[in-house]
């Protein structure tokens, strides 16, 4: 059976995007959607986005890593998949209801309201999450949101510096983070402006985190560092982020269809 799929990505996070609502979909484990991501044998994407219908929502949205893993929320994958609506769309995800908008900045996601308990991070244990305190080598004191998915802050004089490829799996995996964790390794650099670099969670280091920049930025208002409206700039680009007074996190910024094809699913399965 041949199924077809758009190619997207958003500042080059990128993504395989399946529409469930337009085909049957076989069920999408975690050895598929690790066989479709694999950049060598398989189309390869840092995430596979899965369409279908939805009770609550206009349709809904699952996300899952490159190694399979499955995700609450992806802030690149949602506005891929803005665009791909092509208008104003409520979309139903692990994480909760989130809405899309096209504007003429790009595509505009309501990411709703992040969380900040050490149980809804989640921790596997109490602790403050606005300055952590544990540390991996030289990061240290990091602060914790949760916007969907689960990151971890670390603020740093120079992003570029961290050995991140090296340190980032390692506090991924770490014990204090019962679901894993997404790394970010954030400068700030004005008040309206933060540079970022991102370990993700099942995925490894990408050119852009949408939910990284979206809790990053709440993490450093949280710490007075930036204002309630910044720029993240990314390896891929620049997202822009604000946290409104009714304390929903809205993310803007652009997405882009690479290109449309075909796979034979027989291939995949093993
Ligand atoms: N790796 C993340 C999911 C993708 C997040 C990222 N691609 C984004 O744009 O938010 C996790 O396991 O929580």
């Amino acid at each position: 059976m041949r199924i077809g799929f758009v190619k997207m990505h958003g500042l080059g996070n990128d993504f395989v995007v399946l529409d469930g609502r337009s085909e049957a979909l076989p069920e999408i484990t975690t050895t598929l959607a690790a066989a479709l991501a694999n950049r060598h044998t398989g189309i390869g994407c840092d995430q596979l986005v899965v369409l279908d219908g939805s009770d609550v929502a206009d349709f809904r949205m699952r996300f899952f890593n490159a190694d399979g893993s499955e995700s609450g929320a992806c802030g690149n994958a949602s506005r891929a998949v803005g665009l791909l609506h092509g208008r104003p769309a409520r979309i139903e995800t692990l994480g909760g209801i989130l809405t899309t908008e096209p504007s003429e900045a790009g595509i505009s996601v309501d990411m709703g309201v992040p969380r900040f308990d050490w149980d809804a991070i989640p921790l596997g244990f109490a602790m403050d999450t606005l300055t952590m305190p544990v540390g991996w080598e030289d990061l240290v004191g990091p602060t914790a949101v949760n916007v969907g998915n689960p990151h971890v802050i670390f603020f740093t004089p120079d992003t570029d510096a961290v050995d991140l490829a090296r340190i980032g799996p390692i506090i991924e995996h770490d014990p204090l983070f019962p679901q894993r964790i997404n790394v970010n390794v954030a400068t700030i650099t004005s008040r309206s402006a933060i540079r970022l670099r991102v370990w993700e969670r099942g995925s490894g280091i990408t050119l852009a985190c949408g939910t990284g920049a979206c809790a990053t930025a709440v993490g450093a208002m949280r710490r007075g560092l930036v204002d309630r409206r910044v720029e993240v700039t990314l390896p891929g680009g620049v997202l822009v982020i604000e946290w409104g007074t009714d304390g929903r996190i809205t993310m803007t910024g652009p997405a882009t269809e690479a290109f449309r094809g075909s796979f034979e699913l027989s291939d995949y399965l093993a």
